[in-house]
């Protein structure tokens, strides 16, 4: 310690030196420990920020890591991977064709004038192994589907395709299958991102963001594949969590399922359990979770395009009780995401934004705004900024 000089104003001098020496040694070992916590930080996750894609099972978390992967990475350009591409396509295709045959049935739309379509397609598709090499969507299955998909009963059944099981690509493959049944055809970019195939692996893609290496891990939404996700909590400093918006209006087998798991979460619903509702309970239950204390919440309401779609068909009011104002996209887009936003902590970093995750550009947009908050949130919480 500097000893201090009494009566001329050496008392200041000194306590400033040692002030000084003291605010060095400080700078040194925080310094030291940035330094440390980096190495510490390098060594669970390398160099990279982790960002995991969650939400509930079909709501698109897949297809915006296609969209990231075609956005900042090399896209898919590669035979093989197309010939892949081109298999799923084919096999949802076949797919779609036999949902909204046995829709029919669950609506009550009587398919007896589309006997002989029905003939000419079924005699297409019999041959053909039910893997996804195997069906091909021939030149000779165009004509009669195609007429299939345009006949009022099939038109109709469509019209009521939130009461059964029926892929979000129907419109878009039925409407393409010229292109698609070309002997030479390999998908584009478009078709990629509108093909289905659940989840069941863990995917991740490294990619550069202003500078900034990015690590973005999709996962499945099955309950099954659930189970996956604790593990990788630990070190994520921003999740995605995709909601699809059409859910409000659909029951599938899963959401049944997690009714019977949770029925004290689902009372205000007695019997049923809409895919929003267990969509709104896995997001309580992540966003809840103290792995995830510190990590920032990105919700993408999905499915716009199909939302916008639905909503003169079918109200909010009967997945949620307490809406009762017009069924207009405002009201309603405010009022889930209101329902969200609340399932979080107060405390939560929760950005909400609204997307179509099969739109290139608009991924492109949200991504940029998202990042910008990403930063702008708690440093110390992201340890992006
Ligand atoms: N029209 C439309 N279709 C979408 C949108 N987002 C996703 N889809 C389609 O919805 C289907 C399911 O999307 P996925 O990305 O596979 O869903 P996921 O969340 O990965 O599903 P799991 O892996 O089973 O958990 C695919 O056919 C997508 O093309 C969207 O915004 N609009
Ligand atoms: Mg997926």
């Amino acid at each position: 310690m500097v000893p201090s000089r009494q009566g001329d104003g050496g008392e200041l001098y000194a306590h400033s030196e040692e002030l000084e020496a003291k605010l060095r040694g400080l700078a040194k070992k925080e310094s030291l420990e940035i330094e440390k916590s980096l190495e510490n930080d390098k060594k669970t996750y390398g160099s990279h920020i982790k960002i995991l894609i969650l939400g509930g099972p079909s709501s698109g978390k897949s297809t915006i890591f296609k969209q990231m992967q075609i956005i900042h990475a090399n896209g898919f350009k590669t035979e093989q991977e197309l010939i892949q591409y081109r298999g799923l396509i084919d096999t949802n295709i076949r797919q779609t064709y036999r949902q909204l045959v046995s829709g029919a049935r669950v609506v009550g739309i009587s398919l007896e004038s589309l006997e002989s379509l029905v003939h000419d397609i079924n005699k297409v598709y019999a041959p053909m192994a039910a893997d996804e090499f195997s069906i091909r969507t021939i030149p000779d299955v165009v004509e009669p589907l195609t007429a299939f998909w345009n006949s009022r009963e099939i038109q109709e059944v469509y019209k009521r395709r939130y009461e059964f099981e029926l892929l979000d690509s129907t419109k878009y493959y039925l409407e393409n299958l010229n292109r698609i049944s070309k002997s030479d055809y390999l998908p584009n970019e478009e078709d990629i991102v509108h093909s289905r195939k659940a989840t069941v692996s863990i995917n991740s893609i490294v990619f550069q963001y202003t500078g900034v290496s990015l690590l973005m891990v999709d996962v499945g939404g099955q309950r099954s594949e659930r189970k996956k996700w604790l593990h990788l909590f630990d070190d994520a400093k921003v999740v995605i969590f995709v909601i699809d918006l059409t859910g409000y209006a659909k029951k599938s087998e899963e959401s049944r399922t997690e009714l019977s798991r949770f029925p004290n979460f689902f009372n205000e619903i007695g019997n049923d359990a809409f895919d929003m509702k267990v969509a709104l309970k896995i997001f309580n239950d992540v966003a809840g979770s103290h792995a995830l204390a510190n990590a920032v919440f990105l919700l993408f309401f999905n499915k716009v395009d199909l939302f916008k779609e639905l909503l003169p068909q079918v109200s909010l009011q009967p997945c949620f009780s307490k809406f009762a104002e017009e069924n207009s996209y405002d009201n309603t887009s405010k009022f889930i995401c209101d329902k969200f936003i609340r399932a979080a902590k107060p405390k939560k970093s929760v950005f909400p934004h609204f997307t179509t995750a099969t739109n290139t550009e608009n991924i492109k947009m949200v991504f940029r705004a998202c990042m910008e908050s990403v930063f702008k949130a708690n440093s110390k919480a992201t340890g992006l900024s």
